[in-house]
């Protein structure tokens, strides 16, 4: 936090994230949810007001919020950043599942106003990625195998904190250039392959683990979320850091690094 107050609109009220996000608003001293927004009709979230998604652009005029928390759909979140950009609102994405023209949607409002995208804003799953790329970098050669398990009503996968971390190894291992998804049958393993398994059970908030094995020995590295308030925190510390920057593309790393997460 930095101190002084914060003013934020919520996209995706009524969803888990959506929730997660106005319950920690409410608990953290000099934040509040000036707008908050679903999609279909949805009971007041914690004292909140939850309004219909497609008057999104006139409570954004009224309410002036400092940055607009975003967790719901790919088609949304672009459509909600186009309306950020008009509005001259910081808008932080959690949404994951994006296709590339989607991301270039995205990049087009970040011309207007900043924009942070983050497949995952806990911040153990920063140190997991950091890890995974020394790991990866430190032993060459070794088999990688990445398997992420969530929830059963996750709609995408792999998850996007998957696709983060494949993208973390494939950029320190020039030789991984194919992401297999699952195995079956006559499938035997090739030495440029990365393994990836999405596995999808229960109410598991989120689960990650990198598997390098070679040489006669192996190495795991797991980051287990224990509740969705991990990400909730780290969207709103994102918001707060967010606020104040110029126009343009935002990672969570950049909170990290200027120290604005919970600092
Ligand atoms: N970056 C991170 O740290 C995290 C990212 N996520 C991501 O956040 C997103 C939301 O997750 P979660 O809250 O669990 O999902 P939910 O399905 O619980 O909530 C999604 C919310 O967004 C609304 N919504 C609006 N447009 C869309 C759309 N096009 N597709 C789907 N939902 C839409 C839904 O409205 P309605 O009620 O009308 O369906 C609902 O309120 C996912 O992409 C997930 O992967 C999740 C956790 C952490
Ligand atoms: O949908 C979820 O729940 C989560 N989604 C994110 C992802 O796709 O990586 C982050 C977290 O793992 C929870």
């Amino acid at each position: 936090m930095s101190g002084d107050s914060l003013s934020i609109a919520v996209t995706g009220a009524g969803g888990r994230m959506g929730r997660e996000v106005i319950s920690a608003a409410a608990d953290r001293e000099g934040v509040a949810v000036s707008v908050a927004v679903n999609r279909t009709p949805t009971d007041p979230v914690a004292g909140v007001a939850v309004e219909d998604a497609d008057r999104l652009d006139e409570l954004l005029a009224a309410a002036e919020p400092d940055a607009l928390v975003d967790f719901t759909g790919p088609e949304s979140a672009v459509a909600y950043a186009e309306i950020c950009a008009d509005a001259g609102v910081a808008m932080v994405t959690g949404t994951t599942g994006f296709a590339d023209a989607q991301l270039d949607g995205l990049r087009a409002a970040s011309k207007a106003v900043p924009v942070l995208k983050a497949s995952n804003f806990a911040r153990g799953v920063a140190a997991l990625r950091r890890a995974v790329r020394e790991a990866a970098a430190a032993l060459p050669g070794y088999d990688v195998e990445l398997t992420e398990t969530h929830h059963n009503a996750k709609r995408d996968a792999p998850s996007g904190t998957a696709k983060s971390i494949l993208d973390d190894v494939e950029s320190v291992r020039d030789d991984l250039d194919e992401r297999v998804h699952g195995r079956e049958g006559d499938a035997p393993r090739e030495s440029n392959e990365i393994g990836v398994h999405a596995r999808r059970a229960g109410d598991v908030t989120g689960e990650h683990e990198v598997l390098f094995a070679g040489n006669r020995e192996a190495v795991e590295l797991t980051h287990r979320a224990g509740d969705r308030g991990v990400f909730a925190e780290g969207a709103l510390d994102a918001a707060d850091w967010l606020a104040d920057r110029e126009p343009g593309w935002y990672a969570f790393g950049d909170v990290l690094d200027a120290g604005g997460a919970g600092e």
